[in-house]
């Protein structure tokens, strides 16, 4: 297990981190979220060693995880780390990369390993590929091979899709989560895309201000986010009444007093996203179609989260 022991850090005069406190289980899945500059990838620093705490504690069970004040070397066996800058050989396969740490004394099993991994990542066919010539997407997918290459206890993964293009990302994620869920591996994700989080995190940590500001699941936070910034990350919302209100929880009805006028209507795929006017303010609603601009139409509020 991961304790994060109130730890606070800065890096000059301000606290970046205030009092972080939090675990995370043999095989969990944590992601953490927040506006950019929020600390996220601080708090992986932290937690891999590369950074010391002005403040607290960090172990994973029962070892201390220390900052570079006190080990030479950054990093523990157990703790692997993908950054967001992949740190490969570029003058080396693919293979090759992924293969680094493993040992030689077994070839056979080392070449199966190798090939599992890169059916993970999807990248079979670039085995022999020299990783100079792979693009920045296929470059993180090389690196999230190579981290998981040697089984760590935890992962730690800064936006480990971020260079990825829509067509492999969704296949990718399910792949690389379903992976470690299966090899009871922890992970902690710095995130700002909420498809890595919902259907993969069993609990979001959101960070504000310097602190934790919500820690509980995203089934939870989602049904009740109780902060606009939490909402934000699920989607487009109204304050209507000092109530979070999600687009998709007001509906077009016949009559009442929530009564609007289209200003935009936005193509969404799955619906159209509308923008009104309500008192001299946009208020957002889901349709199935597009409404005329001027258009007068009345609103009303579903409960139902989803
Ligand atoms: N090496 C550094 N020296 C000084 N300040 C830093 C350093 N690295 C980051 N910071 C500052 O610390 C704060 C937190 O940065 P951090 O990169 O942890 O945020 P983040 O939430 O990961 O942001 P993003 O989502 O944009 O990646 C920012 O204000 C940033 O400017």
């Amino acid at each position: 297990m991961l304790s994060v022991k109130n730890i606070s850090f800065k890096y000059s005069k301000d606290f970046i981190l205030k009092d972080i406190d939090f675990t995370v289980k043999k095989g969990e899945h944590i992601s953490i979220i927040g506006e950019s500059g929020s600390g996220k990838s601080t708090l992986l620093k932290l937690i891999y060693g590369e950074l010391d705490c002005t403040k607290g504690q960090l172990f994973w069970n029962t070892t201390e995880i220390l900052g570079p004040k006190y080990n030479l070397v950054v990093g523990y066996p157990f703790m692997k780390y993908v950054s967001q800058e992949f740190d490969l050989m570029p003058f080396t396969s693919v293979e090759e990369n992924i293969g680094a740490f493993l040992s030689n004394f077994f070839p056979e099993e080392k070449k199966e390993r190798v090939n599992e991994l890169l059916e993970v990542v999807e990248l079979n066919d670039f085995a022999k590929t020299k990783v100079k010539l792979l693009s920045g997407g296929q470059k993180q997918r090389v690196a999230l091979a190579r981290a998981i290459a040697k089984q760590p206890e935890i992962l730690l993964l800064d936006e480990p899709f971020s260079h990825i293009d829509n067509f492999k990302k969704q296949s990718l994620r399910r792949n690389l989560f379903n992976y470690l869920k299966a090899k009871n591996i922890a992970c902690v994700v710095a995130t700002h895309d909420k498809e890595d989080v919902l259907g993969y995190a069993d609990r979001i940590l959101v960070l504000n201000d310097s602190k934790i500001v919500a820690n509980n699941t995203p089934e939870a936070l989602f049904k009740n986010p109780k902060e606009p910034l939490i909402a934000s990350f699920f989607g487009e919302f109204n304050t209507i009444g000092g109530q979070i209100i999600y687009a998709h929880q007001l509906k077009v009805v016949e009559n009442s007093k929530l009564n609007v006028t289209v200003k935009q209507s936005y193509f969404k795929g799955t619906h159209v996203l509308i923008e009104a006017i309500y008192n001299g303010s946009s208020v957002f609603f889901n349709h199935h179609t597009k409404l005329e601009k001027r258009a007068n139409v009345c609103l009303e509020v579903v409960t139902r989260p989803y």
